[in-house]
């Protein structure tokens, strides 16, 4: 078992020929058989298997720096840093992340989770190489998909500047989760058939080499000249003329051509591109033929790569995705725009059925919400379906794009709240606060199933932003009886008492349901409503209930930090009313990976934990004691 022996970075070069082949099959059964059980990103892992023990048999770890783009492909790179027990927490609360994490080796040099940044942070990490000094390498390892995004192309176009040694690896596996698209998509495709290239230019350098005195010379001037000898075989190069030196294609399952390709790229005095082809999912044929479904995998069964869990119920983006094709079926202005999650917004659906009024625009959240303001400008109807983490990027174009010329543009926001075992990189739980501080946005949650229907056919029909959000996972069935149509601005009153009041927003209305039930139990009156607008707030019912409730608990799966709590506080604050708030939201820190009760014990939104709070403060006592 070679496995056994890698304990620290560095151990791999003590491997030599078969025996790292040995270690390679030896990474890809484990891969297998840890992630079958824990889940994670199993197919892009298993693609990088080599191409990674190249990286870390050139170079030397902490002192040289490998970024790498979203960081769901850096298992084998844990395993190589002495992380192989790490493996049974993975993506588990208090375990090991399944993305790089600076504060767990000194080996991840930056932490990752949102895609095509490796090569911005590169660039920084070598710009102050240059600056403080330094002999380390930094080398960016980005794929085909985030190579999609335009940070990647911002700081490519900064560091074709570059004079000293910075090195790209581009992992090429010709997929995103998906399909990759674009045009970017089919130039690198169409540089797979130039793969004799980097055999002709080691053969030419090898025979100057080989030349006495001058012919060392002439290759280290050919080396330095700007273009190089790529100038003399494939003029016209779209990375080249973009000022970084192009090499490869070179196969990524062959640890050796990648090893020599690597020690050219050592040699550049400037940026480099290394363009590396692999197989995503490589090793494990179910995840050979479905790349996309073992991107992200949920435990599953090795034999037959079926899932170990059979969902029961419809989760919110299968409820995402039934509306979605019958508001396409029933207005032809209905399109629908995802940024590379076709998948994972549950647009599938709406693409086959809708082809031409389906867009995936790439990992180009920004462009994805500007290409709809432009949609809308021009009278369709764009829903945008995008998870609320990743439309984080997407602040400005909101705000500049849509919201000040008051576009019809609906928001979709999947995976909003806590997500789970990707932890602070995509907790959703920003959006009610940065989307909740822009004019003309409106912003809505729904309580069960059938209201998200209900919402976004409102959405739909609406006239200006409008927002949806959602959570990851199982949709809530319960309180199906309810079902008030949707009015602008208007919440809905479930459970009509007095004294206290919750006030729950979304996914936080089930919760508030098991809260009210102890509080009943306990002798409590307590009205219960469904908030459904955040943005704006119900003014009228909020000013009503203060009349004969003493006690606002707002509820939401948000951070406080400009949250719906904040704003109810502030409008019982501008009429003077008597009542106290207690306002039941996420801390403002970062929340980690793990199981999402886990989560929300942890972090104080959990029904017992709101029970406690709430009677404490009906009781006048301190409720964070
Ligand atoms: C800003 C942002 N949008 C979307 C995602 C979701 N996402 C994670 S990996 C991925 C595809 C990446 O493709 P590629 O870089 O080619 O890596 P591969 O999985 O093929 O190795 C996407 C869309 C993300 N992490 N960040
Ligand atoms: C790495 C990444 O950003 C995605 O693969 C993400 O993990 C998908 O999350 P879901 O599982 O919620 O679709
Ligand atoms: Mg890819």
């Amino acid at each position: 078992m070679y496995l056994e022996q890698i304990n620290q970075a560095g151990d791999i070069k003590k491997l030599k020929g078969e025996e790292l082949t040995a270690l390679a099959q030896e990474i890809r059964e484990f891969l297998i058989e840890k992630i079958s059980n824990t889940g994670g990103h199993l197919a892009s892992n298993l693609g990088v298997v080599e191409l990674t023990m190249a990286l870390h048999l050139t170079f030397n770890l902490p002192e040289d720096k490998i970024v790498w783009d979203v960081g769901h492909q850096a298992y084998t790179h844990k395993l190589l840093t002495g992380r192989r027990e790490g493996f049974d927490t993975l993506r588990k609360y208090g375990g090991m992340s399944g993305f790089p994490k600076r504060k767990e080796s000194d080996c991840d040099a930056f932490d990752t989770g949102h895609s095509s940044t490796s090569i911005s942070a590169g660039l920084g990490l070598v710009r102050a190489r240059e600056i403080l000094g330094g002999d380390n390498y930094v080398i960016s390892v980005i794929g085909d998909g985030s190579l999609t995004g335009g940070m990647a192309y911002e700081a490519m176009n900064n560091a074709a500047r570059l004079k000293s040694n910075f090195i790209i690896v581009l992992n090429d596996n010709n997929m995103s989760i998906s399909e990759n698209v674009g045009g970017m998509s089919n130039y690198l495709g169409s540089l797979r058939t130039a793969e004799g290239y980097l055999n002709l230019k080691t053969a030419v350098t090898d025979s100057l080499n080989r030349v006495p005195v001058y012919g060392e010379k002439i290759v280290s001037r050919i080396r330095k000249t700007k273009n190089g000898l790529k100038q003399l075989f494939i003029p016209g190069m779209l990375f080249e003329n973009m000022g970084l030196t192009y090499l490869g294609p070179v196969d990524g399952h062959n640890i050796g051509q990648v090893m020599r390709a690597l020690e050219e790229a050592k040699r550049v005095e400037g940026a480099v591109l290394l363009h590396v082809f692999t197989k995503k999912g490589k090793g494990y044929a179910p995840a050979e033929r479905h790349p996309a479904r073992f991107h992200g995998a949920e435990p599953f069964d090795i034999a037959t790569g079926l899932p170990k869990n059979k969902r029961v119920k419809a989760n919110w983006t299968d409820v995402f995705s039934t509306i979605m094709r019958k508001m396409g079926d029933r207005d032809p202005k209905v399109v629908a725009v995802t940024a590379a999650m076709e998948v994972g917004t549950g647009l599938k659906r709406f693409h086959s059925n809708f082809p031409d009024r389906f867009f995936d625009v790439g990992i180009a959240e920004e462009h994805a919400v500007t290409f709809a303001a432009g949609l809308a400008a021009a009278g369709l109807k764009p829903v945008v379906a995008i998870y609320s983490s990743f439309l984080q990027r997407a602040y400005d174009q909101i705000l500049h794009d849509v919201c000040i010329q008051n576009m019809h543009v609906v928001f979709a926001v999947d995976r909003a709240g806590l997500v789970g075992s990707d932890g602070e990189t995509h907790q959703g739980i920003f959006d009610l606060s940065f989307l909740s501080t822009i004019p003309n946005m409106c912003i809505m949650a729904p309580k069960n199933k059938w209201e998200l229907s209900d919402m976004m056919k409102f959405a739909v029909n609406y006239d200006g932003p409008i927002a949806v959000r959602y959570p990851r996972g199982e949709a809530y069935d319960g309180l199906q009886e309810f079902r008030a149509p949707i009015a602008f601005g208007k919440s809905e009153v479930i459970y009509d008492e007095e004294d206290i009041v919750l006030l729950a927003v979304g996914s936080m209305v089930k919760t508030a349901e098991e809260v009210r039930h102890g509080l009943r139990e306990r002798g409590f009156s307590c009205t219960l409503v469904n908030a459904r607008f955040v943005k704006p707030i119900d003014k009228d019912l909020i000013r009503e209930l203060a009349k004969d409730h003493r006690l606002f608990v707002t509820m939401e799966e948000n951070v406080k930090c400009g949250g719906f709590g904040e704003h109810v506080l502030d409008y019982l604050n501008e009429i003077g009313s008597e009542a106290s708030l207690l306002n039941i939201s996420l801390p403002d820190d970062y929340i980690e990976h793990g199981n999402v009760e886990v989560l929300k014990e942890e972090t104080g939104i959990s029904a017992s934990i709101i029970l406690k709070k709430v009677m404490a403060a009906a009781l006048g006592q301190n409720p964070e004691r």
